[in-house]
C-alpha cells in the first residue's frame, strides 16, 4: 500500500504537486494521468525518494519513507522509465541481475530468475541473455527494463511512461504483457501516462492530475461516465467516447449466458470462431464488423461454450454524465 497524505512539492515559485492525498491499495494497478506538466512524474518520484515532498508524507506499507534509507527503499521497488537506462556495457543478463546481485542472491538462483523473466517478457533467453543493449530493438530494450525492475520480486513497481516511445503494435503487446504480469504476480503498480486509452486498458483505478492537484480518482468506468470536470472530459475526449466505453467492459458482463450458438453443418458452429468472455466489448464489436455478423459465440476461460453476445447487447444505452 502507498499512501500520499497532503503532499506538496514546489520548484521555485511553481507548485508541481499541490496538497495531494490518496491511497494506492496493495495489488492495485494505479494509473496517474494528466496533461503535460501536471505533476505525474514528480508524484511518482516521491515514492522512491528521487524527490522529497516539501510538505506531507508518503507511506509505503505503513512506513513513513522519509525515515527509510533511500537505497533500501529503492531495492524494494522496481522502477521503469521511458528511456530504460540499461547499462550499455553490461549484458542483458547482468542488467537484469543488478538488484539480485546487490542483494547477494546465489548465482544459480539469479540465472534461473533471468531465464524466467526473459521468457515471461517474450524474449528467447538463450539468444538474448548475452546480448548488449545496443543489439536490441527499442521494444526489446523496454522488455529488458521491465524484467530488470521485476528481478528481485518487488511488491511495488513504478513505471513512468514506459511504453510512450514505442510503435503502436509493440506498445500494445507490452501493455498486454504488463496486464498479464500484474494479474499473475499481484504486484502493486503505479504507472504514469498521458494516454487515456492506455490508462483505460491497464488501470484498476486512475488518478487524474491537473496543475499539481488531484482532480479525480476512480475506476476507468467512473472516469468515463462521471468525469469530475472539463480537464477529465478533455482527457477522455468526445469523439470516440462510445468506443472507450466499450473498451472498459467485458463480454462476460453483457453475455446471454443461456443461449446456445447454433451448430453449423460441418466444423464447429455457424457463428464462426468464438470470442473469450474476458475480451472487451470493443473487441467483440470489431469482430462483428469484420465478420458482418450481429452475434458471436462466447467461450469461458477454459474454452467451454459460455453463451452468445448480440450487437443489440452492445447498444444498450450506457450511462453518461
Ligand atoms: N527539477 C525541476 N526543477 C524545476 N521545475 C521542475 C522540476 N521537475 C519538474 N518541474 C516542473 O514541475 C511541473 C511538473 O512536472 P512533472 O514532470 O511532474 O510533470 P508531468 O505531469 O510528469 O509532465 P509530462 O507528462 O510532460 O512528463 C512542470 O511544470 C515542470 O516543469
Amino acid at each position: 500500500m502507498i499512501a500520499f497524505d497532503g503532499v506538496t512539492k514546489r520548484f521555485g515559485a511553481w507548485t508541481a504537486v499541490d496538497e495531494v492525498s490518496f491511497t494506492v491499495q496493495a495489488g492495485e494497478f494505479r494509473v496517474l494521468i494528466g496533461p503535460s506538466g501536471s505533476g505525474k512524474s514528480t508524484l511518482l518520484k516521491m515514492v522512491n525518494r528521487l524527490i522529497a515532498p516539501d510538505v506531507g508524507t508518503v507511506r509505503v506499507e505503513g512506513e513513513d519513507i522519509a525515515r527509510l534509507k533511500p537505497e533500501a527503499l529503492r531495492r524494494r521497488m522496481g522502477y521503469v522509465i521511458q528511456d530504460v537506462g540499461l547499462f550499455p556495457h553490461w549484458t542483458v543478463e547482468r542488467n537484469i541481475a543488478t538488484v539480485p546481485d546487490l542483494l547477494g542472491w546465489p548465482k544459480a538462483r539469479v540465472r534461473d530468475r533471468v531465464t524466467e523473466l526473459l521468457t515471461l517478457l517474450s524474449l528467447d533467453a538463450e539468444r538474448y541473455r548475452g546480448a548488449y543493449p545496443h543489439q536490441l530493438s527499442g521494444g526489446q530494450r523496454q522488455r529488458v527494463g521491465v524484467a530488470r525492475a521485476l528481478a528481485a520480486e518487488p511488491r511495488i513497481l513504478l513505471m513512468d511512461e514506459p511504453f510512450s516511445a514505442l510503435d503502436p503494435i509493440t506498445r500494445g503487446a507490452l501493455q498486454a504483457e504488463m496486464a498479464a504480469i500484474h494479474k499473475a504476480m499481484g504486484t502493486t503498480v503505479v504507472f504514469v501516462t498521458h494516454d487515456m486509452d492506455e490508462a483505460l486498458a491497464l488501470a484498476s483505478r486512475i488518478a487524474v492530475l491537473d496543475r499539481g492537484r488531484l482532480v479525480q480518482t476512480g475506476t476507468p468506468l467512473d472516469i468515463l461516465t462521471r468525469p469530475a470536470g472539463a480537464t477529465v472530459r478533455d482527457l477522455v475526449g468526445r469523439e470516440d467516447w462510445g468506443l472507450k466505453r466499450l473498451a472498459v467492459e467485458t463480454v462476460a458482463e453483457r453475455l446471454r449466458a443461456g443461449e446456445a450458438a447454433p451448430l453449423g453443418e460441418s466444423l464447429g458452429d455457424s457463428l464462426g470462431e468464438p470470442v473469450p468472455a474476458g475480451a472487451s466489448l470493443r473487441r467483440a464489436l470489431a469482430e462483428m464488423v469484420a465478420r458482418g455478423a450481429d452475434r458471436l459465440p462466447v467461450v469461458d476461460g477454459q474454452g467451454r461454450p459460455a453463451g452468445v453476445i448480440h450487437l443489440a447487447d452492445l447498444l444498450r444505452t450506457p450511462d453518461r454524465a
